[in-house]
């Protein structure tokens, strides 16, 4: 692990000097944040945008998880915080992104911004972030300097992407969900994620913020999110702590719109009445409750898989409600849960050597965890889906798959990715 801008190993730790303080208002958010490094997470108009950089913790491999949470725990203990706002989110707090795969090429981090302006339940606030590296009169001099808050700039058109298949051609990909199918026809598995890339270029002058403005106002009620380059909209929550409540909307099965009202509330009846889909459901419900029982005092789960409307198409869902038991973070919930059947399969340890062979890329942190984390531990992770990882260089590579159950057909799950890659190729002007 690797504390960047932080003094070197053995020195004393990093100490943070952090104030939160109220203010009028600060909607819109999107226009506010850094055009080229995006730190947002919002929903609905809430949520927090974060602005420059205090400190980041980096982690990789199979530990990297438990090691982002070993490090935000110090940091958070050693912070010096003057919060005068007190909701989840206000404080100390960090923006992540985790790596799907143990295996992956890809960094995880958290990011402490040195600015954050948020919005929740109607009310505003900004905190700043500063590092004492030693000076502790210079640090706190420079915290009471009064917040000067940013102002919206105008906004951009959105970039245009031209996207084609990644490494992955579609027909290779419908052999591979064939060859998957084949694998649990032979008792090998019950359920895999399988997905694909398409792959893009960004040119140097387009910043993000348009593209982050077009998945917000396309489809408001998914988590909007921009972190390290990972850009996207995500309908699944992973896991969220709000002062000792933990909740979870868990989504598997996908049909498209249906072109007039009755054909589309046809869909949806038929998707809740799916056998194939309510089992594929039912794996990826029965992964995260099996997880997250052992830190819960109550888990309880919406009784029947509801359906639940995007303007790109229908999910099965199951939203999942309880109370904390054992003191964890957000962050130690991620650890807990990550990867579930929605983005893995069952059995996990079967799936995710099959996923590794069988797509035959990185997927980065697609299908990894991306949310915030505070000093309390409270925070709201999703699942990093509906997405693309832009990097340095410019490209853009978006992600999209499928739960390949054993009638799954691949022409339909083929079609189902070009449904879930619509949000991202459209908000990149595609
Ligand atoms: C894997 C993705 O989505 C997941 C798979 C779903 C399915 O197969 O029905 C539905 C929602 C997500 O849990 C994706 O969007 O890339």
């Amino acid at each position: 692990m690797n504390h960047t801008d932080a003094p070197p190993r053995h020195a004393a730790p990093a100490r943070l000097v952090v104030r939160t303080e109220p203010v009028d208002e600060l909607a819109p958010l999107i226009p506010r944040a850094d055009p080229r490094h995006p730190l947002l997470w919002m929903r609905r108009g809430e949520g927090i945008v974060g602005l420059g950089e205090t400190l980041r913790i980096e982690s990789s491999g199979a530990t990297r998880v438990e090691d982002a949470a070993a490090a935000w725990t110090e940091l958070s203990a050693l912070a010096d915080i003057d919060d005068r706002v007190g909701l989840p989110g206000t404080g100390l707090v960090a923006f992540g992104a985790f790596a799907f795969a143990d295996e992956s090429e890809a960094t995880s981090v958290l990011v402490v911004p040195e600015l954050v302006l948020g919005r929740r339940d109607g009310r505003a606030w900004v905190t700043r972030i500063s590092l004492a590296t030693g000076d502790d009169e210079a640090a706190d001099a420079a915290a009471s300097v009064p917040l000067e808050i940013p102002e919206p700039t105008p906004k951009r058109r959105v970039p245009r992407v031209t996207f084609a298949p990644g490494s992955v051609p579609p027909a290779e990909y419908e052999a591979a969900v064939a060859e998957a199918v084949r694998r649990i026809d032979a008792g090998e598995l019950e359920k895999v994620v399988l997905a694909r890339q398409l792959v893009g270029e960004l040119h140097e002058e387009d910043g993000l913020r348009a593209t982050i403005n077009r998945l917000a106002e396309d489809y408001p009620d998914t988590w909007v999110f921009a972190v390290d380059g990972l850009i996207g909209a995500s309908p699944e929550t992973l896991v969220r702590v709000d002062h000792g409540t933990v909740s979870a909307r868990v989504l598997a099965g996908t049909t498209s719109r249906g072109a007039g009202e009755a054909s589309d509330r046809e869909r949806a009846v038929a998707l809740a009445a799916s056998a194939k889909d309510r089992a594929e459901h039912a794996l990826a419900v029965a992964s995260a409750v099996k997880r997250l029982a052992p830190h819960t005092a109550r888990l309880d789960t919406s009784p029947e898989p509801f359906t639940l409307q995007l303007p790109n198409l229908w999910h099965l869902a199951t939203d999942l409600k309880g109370t904390l038991g054992d003191g964890s973070s957000a962050l130690d919930l991620v650890r807990a849960v990550h990867p579930t059947a929605a983005v893995a399969g069952t059995p996990r340890r079967v799936a995710l050597p099959v996923i590794a062979e069988l797509e035959g890329f990185d997927r980065g942190r697609y299908a990894g965890p991306v949310g915030w984390i505070d000093g309390d531990g409270d925070g709201e992770w999703a699942i990093a889906l509906r997405c693309a990882q832009v990097d340095g260089d410019g490209t853009v590579t978006a992600y999209a798959g499928c739960g390949i159950v054993h009638d799954s057909v691949p022409a339909d799950e083929l079609a189902e990715t070009v449904m879930k890659f619509r949000p991202i190729v459209e908000a990149f002007g595609g």
